[in-house]
């Protein structure tokens, strides 16, 4: 990791979700993974990165699993409610900090539900989007070619993929202007399903930083077992990996 001073950054985790696409018995932040919740792995990611002061996690007002886990860290790590949609989610966690952080912290955002981030993607965004003004982003160019669907499930078109890229997590900003920025969206009911469309439609230009194909979102049902592919083969490399 680059040697530069790099701002104090606080770990976000939106992890109010119900999981409807999963259809599992509960949200899909609580199911197993390799014989420990989704939520828990990816906690100890990113609280297990020397850049990460403390942590944020965001839970739905009935989450009744949380407490179950006595999930245990050495680092801060404070509970607030979500919301309706991700943007309250992760807005409750912002303003939670206003209260705590100092206004020269940074954020560093990323979904409950993607446990297979690994080390040297949180050194490439740590070093990469705090030299970066408007913060960065890790993503991943597309590589596939991008159908629009049309009517009764038929193409309606192609579209161009070069330029484009995947968006993933972590989203790392500082935190006022994340601040203003998801204000400014909440205010006009703007709908945004990253942190980095809040800040682009508040003028700023985040960094998009390459991260892995790896580092999946635990959306659907079959990405829970890719997701443990993916964690076994970390283990069987001895690198990479987190935890
Ligand atoms: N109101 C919401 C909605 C989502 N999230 C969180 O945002 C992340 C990514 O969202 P997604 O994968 O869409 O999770 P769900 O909303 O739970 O999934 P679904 O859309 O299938 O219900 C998850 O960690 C989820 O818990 C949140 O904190 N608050
Ligand atoms: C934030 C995100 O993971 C970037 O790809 C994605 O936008 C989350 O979308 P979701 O519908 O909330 O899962």
């Amino acid at each position: 990791m680059s040697s530069v001073a790099v701002p104090r950054i606080w770990a976000v985790l939106p992890a109010a979700g119900v999981g409807r696409r999963m259809g599992a018995e509960l949200p899909k932040q609580y199911l197993p993974l390799l014989g420990e919740p989704v939520i828990c792995r990816t906690l100890s990611c990113l609280l297990g990165h020397s850049a990460v002061y403390g942590g944020v996690i965001a839970l739905a007002e009935d989450d009744l699993h949380w407490a179950t886990l006595q999930y245990q860290n050495v680092k801060p790590l404070h509970r607030v409610t979500g919301g309706a949609e991700r943007r309250d989610s992760v807005m409750s966690a912002l303003r939670f900090l206003l209260a705590e952080a100092d206004d020269s912290d940074w954020v560093m955002v990323h979904d409950a539900v993607r446990p297979c981030v690994t080390e040297r993607e949180l050194d490439r965004l740590v070093a990469r989007a705090t030299a970066h003004a408007a913060g960065g982003l890790l993503a991943m160019p597309v590589r596939d070619t991008l159908k629009r669907e049309g009517s009764q499930g038929t193409v309606a078109a192609t579209t161009d993929r070069e330029g484009l890229w995947h968006a993933l997590t972590p989203q790392l900003f500082p935190l006022r202007l994340l601040y203003e920025a998801l204000l400014a969206v909440i205010d006009a009911d703007t709908p945004v399903t990253d942190e980095s469309q809040a800040m682009e439609l508040r003028g700023h230009r985040p960094l998009l930083i390459e991260g892995s194909a790896t580092n999946l979102k635990i959306t659907r049902p079959s990405d829970l077992t890719l997701a443990e592919v993916i964690l076994k083969s970390y283990s069987l490399s001895e690198s990479d990996t987190c935890v």
